[in-house]
């Protein structure tokens, strides 16, 4: 990893609602180097859209209150900022895009009106100078005849373009972290595989690090350095994106790494992970993935949160995971059996643990 740019250290969030506390985030840690790109993956309703609201600064309190952790950039807790030092920083310094184009895009302003605004929010340029620069963007994300464009609204343009557009605008000023929250959902397979490409280019040309979130393992895969997996409000893995695939540990990036379609393999016979994420009111004590875990070692699992460590196993100093079979000190004896195994031999054993 190069010298970290943004690191979110034992992030926790909660939201109040009627039902109960939401803890949906329970010491979220993610670093992102300079230059780097680290994808976070997950399923839906991990916490990868709050780790990245937390970020910019747009969790809406009340419901949602951090309870505890940092949120450093550049060294300095972005957590600990007043709204209008965070406001110089976000949209400038860091910017976002979004699943859904439209949701960035003021239908009833010009294409030109919304990417030069963020240029006069935060530089000292004249507004003739913010149109040229606003022109060069929109050639830099692959939509020609930019002076036409400048004019149109955003109805009269296709997805593929719109997203080109929101890119266009988060990349105007030139940040230095752009986080990227599931920029490719909403498109369809070949427009998606263009903005992947072209986000790929752009970070290279401009020199950014990206913080990509997505639950598609493929499209990540095409763009991160890094990765975290997210699983039910908790990182459980980081490692490069080279070792998700050649060596995951924790039994759910195995999973997730598995569920990749091999070439001419039929998508409907696709392993899927069986049960869903535990509700995140009053969550599971202990591994909240042990419910569903093909690889439960027992009450520890149940019983003990596991922290995200280097395991004696890694190839790289790097990689990190949050599991009990990686934990030295936890009581164990291997083989590891599954959980059918476990409940088998304590039934065998008229309720004790074999
Ligand atoms: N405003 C809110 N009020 C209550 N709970 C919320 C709110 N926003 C998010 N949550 C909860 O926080 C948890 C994390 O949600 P989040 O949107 O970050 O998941 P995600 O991994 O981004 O999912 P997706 O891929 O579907 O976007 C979920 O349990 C979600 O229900």
């Amino acid at each position: 990893m190069t010298e970290p740019l943004l690191e979110i250290d034992d992030l926790h969030v909660h939201f109040e609602t009627e039902e109960g506390t939401v803890e949906a985030l329970d010491g979220v840690s993610i670093t992102v180097g300079r230059d780097e790109v680290v994808g976070v993956i997950g399923e839906s309703g991990c916490g990868k859209s709050v780790t990245a609201l937390s970020t910019m600064g747009l969790l809406q309190s009340p419901p949602a209150k951090i309870e505890r952790g940092s949120i450093r950039y550049d060294g300095q807790d972005l957590l600990e900022l007043s709204k209008s030092e965070l406001n110089e920083i976000r949209g400038d310094d860091i910017t976002m895009i979004y699943q859904d184009p439209m949701s960035s895009l003021n239908p009833v302003l010009t294409i030109g009106k919304q990417i030069i605004e963020p240029l006069l929010a935060h530089r000292d340029i004249s507004k003739s100078e913010a149109r040229t620069e606003a022109k060069r963007m929109l050639e830099a994300v692959g939509l020609a005849d930019a002076e036409r464009l400048l004019a149109e609204y955003p109805e009269a343009l296709s997805g593929g373009m719109r997203q080109r557009v929101v890119i266009a605008m988060a990349l105007i000023t030139e940040p230095d972290l752009l986080i990227a929250d599931e920029p490719t959902t909403a498109l369809d397979v070949t427009i998606q595989a263009q903005i992947v490409d072209l986000l790929r280019d752009l970070r290279e040309e401009f020199g950014m690090s990206v913080l990509f979130i997505s639950h598609d393992l493929p499209v990540i895969s095409e763009i991160a350095d890094r990765m975290a997996v997210m699983y039910a409000g908790n990182v459980v893995e980081t490692c490069a994106m080279r070792e998700l695939f050649e060596a995951p540990l924790h039994p759910y990036t195995r999973k997730l790494a598995e569920s990749i379609p091999k070439v001419g393999e039929v998508a409907d016979r696709l392993p899927t992970i069986e049960g869903t994420v535990p509700e995140l009111i009053d969550p599971p004590q202990g591994c909240r993935f042990a419910s569903r875990c093909p690889q439960y070692i027992g009450d520890v699992c149940d019983s003990h949160d596991p922290e995200l460590a280097a395991p004696d196993t890694a190839a790289t100093t790097n990689h990190r995971v949050a599991c009990h079979l990686y934990d030295e000190s936890v009581p164990s004896s291997p083989p590891w059996h599954s959980r059918d195994e476990h409940e088998d031999s304590i039934r065998n054993n008229g309720g004790e643990e074999a």
